[in-house]
C-alpha cells in the first residue's frame, strides 16, 4: 500500500458563477515532496491554493491533510495543523523590521504575546529562533531596517521566513520569485532549495527554470483541470504540455487524472 499523502484533494471543485476555476481536481502530494504546480494564466492555480489554505471554500470535493478531512476549516486552523503559505503579492508590514516581523510571528505561534523585544533576553528562545531565521533566509544584514525600504528580493525572503516561522509541515509558495530582479533571484532559489527535507513544499511558479531546478514532481493545471502529472522528465517530454505552453490547440489532448 502506498503511504498516505500529506496533502490530498479529491474531486475538488470551485465555481465562480458560470466559471469553473477548479474542475474535479485529484491532487496528491507526498510527504517531503518538492511538488510544483504549473499552468498558463487563469488555469486555476491560485484558486486551488486558496482552497488548500482555507481562503476559499470549495464548491465540491474534499481536502485531506494526513488523511484527515480539513475541507471547511478556516485558514488559522489550518496553520495550526501545519499548512503555511506565502502570497503572490507582497503582504508584509512596511513599518516593521525583519526582527520585529519574525518576532511577532513566533510570538503568535507560541501564544506568548508581542512584548518579547521590550524586555530583551526575557524570551531567549524567541530571540534564538529569530536569529536562526534571519540566518537561514539571508536577512541578517538587514534585520533592523524597515521592511518597506528593503530590496524586493529581501522582502520576498522575509515572506518565506514568515511562513516558515509557523513551523509548517506543508509550505505553499505562491510565485516566490515573481517581480524579483534577476540579480536577486539566486537568493530566493537558494532559500527555497535549502528548506529542510521534512517540510513538504508546493511551489506555484511561472518560471520554468525555477520549476525544473526545484521540483521532483510537477502537476500541470489547464482550465481548472489537472492535465498532466509526473516527474520533471515526464512533464518536459509530454507533447500536451508543450502544446499548452506553445499556445497550441488543446483539443487533441485528453486531461489526465492524478
Ligand atoms: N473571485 C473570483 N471571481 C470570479 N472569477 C474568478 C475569481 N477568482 C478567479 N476567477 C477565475 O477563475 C479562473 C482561475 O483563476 P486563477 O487566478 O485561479 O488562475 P491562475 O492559474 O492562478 O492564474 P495566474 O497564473 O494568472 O495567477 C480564471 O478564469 C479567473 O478569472
Amino acid at each position: 500500500m502506498s503511504p498516505v499523502p500529506v496533502l490530498e484533494t479529491r474531486r475538488l471543485e470551485k465555481r465562480f458563477g458560470g466559471i469553473v476555476a477548479s474542475n474535479d481536481v485529484n491532487l496528491s502530494i507526498a510527504r517531503g515532496a518538492r511538488h510544483a504546480l504549473i499552468g498558463p494564466n487563469g488555469a486555476g492555480k491560485t484558486t486551488l491554493v486558496n482552497m488548500l489554505t482555507g481562503v476559499l471554500k470549495p464548491s465540491g470535493g474534499e481536502i485531506l491533510l494526513d488523511g484527515k478531512e480539513i475541507t471547511m476549516l478556516d485558514p488559522h486552523q489550518r496553520v495550526r495543523l501545519g499548512i503555511a503559505r506565502t502570497f503572490q503579492i507582497n503582504q508584509l508590514f512596511a513599518d516593521l523590521t525583519p526582527v520585529e516581523t519574525l518576532g511577532l510571528a513566533i510570538s503568535e505561534r507560541l501564544g506568548t504575546g508581542t512584548h518579547f523585544w521590550r524586555v530583551p533576553g526575557t524570551r531567549p528562545e524567541v530571540v534564538d529562533e529569530i536569529a536562526a531565521l534571519l540566518e537561514r533566509f539571508g536577512l541578517a544584514d538587514v534585520m533592523h531596517e524597515r521592511t518597506g525600504v528593503l530590496p524586493y528580493g529581501k522582502q520576498r525572503l522575509l515572506e518565506i521566513a514568515l511562513a516558515f516561522a509557523c513551523r509548517p509541515r506543508v509550505l505553499l509558495l505562491d510565485e516566490p520569485a515573481a517581480g524579483v530582479p534577476e540579480a536577486e533571484r539566486h537568493e530566493i532559489l537558494a532559500a527555497v532549495a535549502g528548506l529542510p527535507a521534512d517540510v513538504t513544499v508546493l511551489l506555484i511558479e511561472h518560471d520554468m527554470d525555477i520549476v525544473f531546478t526545484f521540483a521532483d514532481r510537477i502537476s500541470v493545471l489547464v482550465n481548472g483541470q489537472l492535465f498532466v502529472e509526473g516527474t520533471p522528465d515526464e512533464v518536459a517530454r509530454d507533447p500536451r504540455v508543450k502544446a499548452v505552453y506553445l499556445g497550441e490547440s488543446l483539443e487533441s489532448g485528453e486531461p489526465v487524472d492524478a
